[in-house]
């Protein structure tokens, strides 16, 4: 009995501590449960702000990815810029090198100007004691000629006597040198130095005799024609008085000079007048002979103008003249820049002058009288012509017009010659491919004065092959039965004085009269003959010195020019390096500031990027564990930089 109520006892005992293990299990339960809500409320908000951060993230990668296009374009751009500044760096160390290039160039002609100007001064000096010994010369000639006329003279009355009253053979054989003292008498000229126009030494010789006077005075026929003014241009008659024969330049401060010439035509003759004293060329063309006639002058003195109307003149008395026994053929050609062109066709220039010139001859037809001229305006038309400083359509080539005329009497030919412009290349202003026109001018105008005064001196050797011109005009220009004319047209303006000159001094040296030939040709003494050839000898040396000179001067001006010419092409050159220099400095300022924007841009994507890395879902650490920053950091979060960016 004891045993069971001790039992029941330990029962309700253990029905207590049941009791109270069940409260404190229900307790500890409920606690469990608290902490269980309380846990699952905080994964609730982490997991909301995993969501944020996430969502953050992908917010940060579109800036990451859109910062670092930006950042490659950047780049692009900054390579851009400095392959820019390594070419600008190039060109300009291009330009420097073209710079010390020019300014050697422009020393080495700096230095062959002074040797030219040493040259020059040389020569000027040598020609004045031509000049001088020259007038010596022939101021002892001209004694020497005065003594050779009295004995003449004293001859003829010998000559006289003894035909009046026949002396016994003896006599005449001992007064007589040699037998031929007759025929050596009777053609003897008569030289009357002081004759009213010996102003002229061409006029200043006449002669009796039986050789032809005009084949020998008349090689090159001179003649000088001034064109009105134009309403801009002033002449001013006591600086350039003109009349028929004279022409006086008196400058202020400057000696006066005279030029005489046969023919000068005063401004406001026509053309028919100048006309006549060609005339005689277009009868001697109907008889088989040749003639050239050429004009010559400044650009805008009147070539073409005087030219057309004596071609047109020309073909009016050829129309009269020719029958239909006649065979007529034209040519005619332009030569521009030592190239040959035909004017009368389409064709373009070419080099290969004998080719074309062949190929430009055109055999007329019958009915060439009402064609001739219109074929002729045509192809005059179609010259090369340019605005110059001179001339506002300049004519910038040599134009031949040319007729061959086959008949009975054998075959004439006539070549008329409009010349380019001879103006002073400093006066045009000529630069770069127009100084280098102006230039092949000159050397065919040199060329053409070389081959006339190797004509008029009666050179062995003619220069014809120093150029197209000459070459071309070679049939005409020379040989016995040719006559040639130079018309020399001038301005009257007082622009153009030093022009004028020029010209009027051509004409004067093509003109000087080959006294010594002629007198040659009819004086039989050795001793006159001796002196003769010295004076000739001195006249030639005299006038090559003056070509010389002239020569010289054209090539001192052509280097001037050239020279200036480079100077300026220096001074764009160097404009232009400080032009890009300038432009380099912005530039490397842009591309500074573009730079320190990109490094700023870097910076704060870096700092971003850091931040990112702070929010990671699996170590969220308290914002006081990321030390200086109160912002959770994501660890481990992988993101995946760029190679280039970790590079940087
Ligand atoms: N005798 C003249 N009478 C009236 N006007 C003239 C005379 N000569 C020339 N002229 C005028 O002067 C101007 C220049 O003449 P032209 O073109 O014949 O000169 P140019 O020497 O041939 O020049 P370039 O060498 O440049 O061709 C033209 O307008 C022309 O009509």
């Amino acid at each position: 009995m004891a045993s069971s109520e001790a039992l029941k006892e330990k029962l309700a005992k253990l029905q207590i501590e049941f009791e109270e293990f069940k409260d404190s299990c229900t307790e500890y339960e409920e606690s469990l449960e608290n902490e269980l809500a309380e846990k699952a409320k905080k994964l609730e908000e982490t997991l909301v702000k995993c969501r944020d951060a996430e969502h953050n993230l992908e917010i940060m990668k579109g800036k990451y990815q859109k910062n670092e296009a930006e950042i490659s374009k950047l780049q692009t751009e900054i390579e851009s810029l400095k392959k820019r500044i390594r070419s600008f760096e190039q060109q300009k160390y291009e330009l420097e090198h073209l710079n010390d290039q020019w300014e050697k160039s422009a020393r080495i002609l700096e230095y062959s100007k002074t040797m030219l100007e040493e040259k020059l001064y040389h020569a000027e000096e040598n020609a004045i004691m031509y000049k001088e010994e020259l007038e010596e010369l022939s101021q002892t000639k001209q004694v020497e000629m005065q003594r050779l006329k009295d004995q003449y003279q004293e001859l003829k009355q010998e000559l006289i006597h003894i035909e009046v009253s026949p002396p016994p053979c003896e006599k005449l054989q001992r007064r007589s040198p040699t037998p031929s003292l007759k025929h050596t008498v009777e053609h003897t000229i008569t030289i009357p130095i002081s004759r009213s126009n010996s102003k002229n030494p061409s006029r200043a010789v006449s002669r009796k005799g039986s050789f032809d006077e005009n084949a020998s005075r008349q090689s090159v026929k001179v003649l000088i024609t001034f064109r009105p003014p134009t309403s801009s241009e002033t002449w001013d008659q006591q600086v350039l008085a003109i009349d028929e024969t004279t022409i006086q330049i008196k400058e202020k401060n400057k000696e006066s000079k005279n030029f005489e010439f046969e023919k000068i035509f005063v401004p406001g003759t026509t053309t028919e007048t100048v006309f006549q004293d060609i005339e005689e060329s277009v009868f001697k063309l109907i008889s088989g002979g040749n003639a050239c006639i050429i004009a010559y002058g400044q650009t805008g003195s009147g070539k073409t103008y005087t030219m057309n109307g004596i071609i047109s003149l020309a073909l009016k008395k050829l129309e009269e003249l020719i029958t239909e026994d006649y065979d007529v053929s034209l040519q005619c050609i332009e030569i521009y820049n030592e190239q040959l062109k035909n004017l009368l066709s389409e064709d373009p220039f070419s080099k290969n002058w004998k080719e074309t010139l062949a190929k430009a001859e055109m055999k007329l037809s019958n009915d060439w009288r009402s064609k001739s001229w219109e074929m002729v305006q045509k192809a005059i038309s179609r010259r090369t012509t340019k605005f110059t400083e001179c001339n506002e359509r300049s004519s910038r080539s040599h134009a031949i017009v040319w007729f061959t005329i086959t008949g009975p009497t054998g075959v004439g030919k006539v070549q008329f010659v409009d010349l380019a412009g001879s103006e002073r290349i400093g006066k045009s202003q000529a630069v770069g491919e127009t100084l280098k026109e102006a230039l092949l001018i000159n050397k065919s105008l040199s060329a053409l004065q070389d081959v006339i005064s190797a004509l008029e001196n009666r050179q062995k050797h003619i220069p014809y092959r120093n150029s197209m011109l000459t070459q071309i005009l070679q049939p005409t220009l020379g040989g016995s039965e040719s006559i040639v004319t130079m018309i020399m047209n001038c301005s009257p303006s007082m622009d153009s004085l030093n022009e004028t000159m020029c010209t009027l001094a051509l004409g004067s040296r093509v003109k000087a009269v080959d006294l010594g030939f002629f007198i040659r040709k009819n004086l039989v003494t050795k001793e006159v003959e001796r002196t003769l050839t010295l004076l000739e000898k001195e006249r030639s040396e005299k006038n090559s010195l003056l070509r010389t000179l002239d020569k010289l001067q054209r090539d001192l001006e052509s280097y001037q020019i050239a020279l200036k010419d480079k100077d300026n092409k220096i001074a764009i050159l160097n404009n232009r390096i400080k032009q890009r220099e300038k432009d380099n400095a912005t530039r490397k300022i842009d591309t500074f500031l573009i730079f320190n924007k990109h490094k700023k841009k870097k910076s704060r994507y870096e700092e971003s990027d850091i931040r990112v890395g702070s929010l990671s879902p699996t170590n969220l650490v308290s914002p006081t564990s990321v030390k200086g920053s109160r912002i959770p950091t994501l660890v481990n979060l992988k993101i995946t930089k760029k190679k280039t960016m970790t590079s940087k």
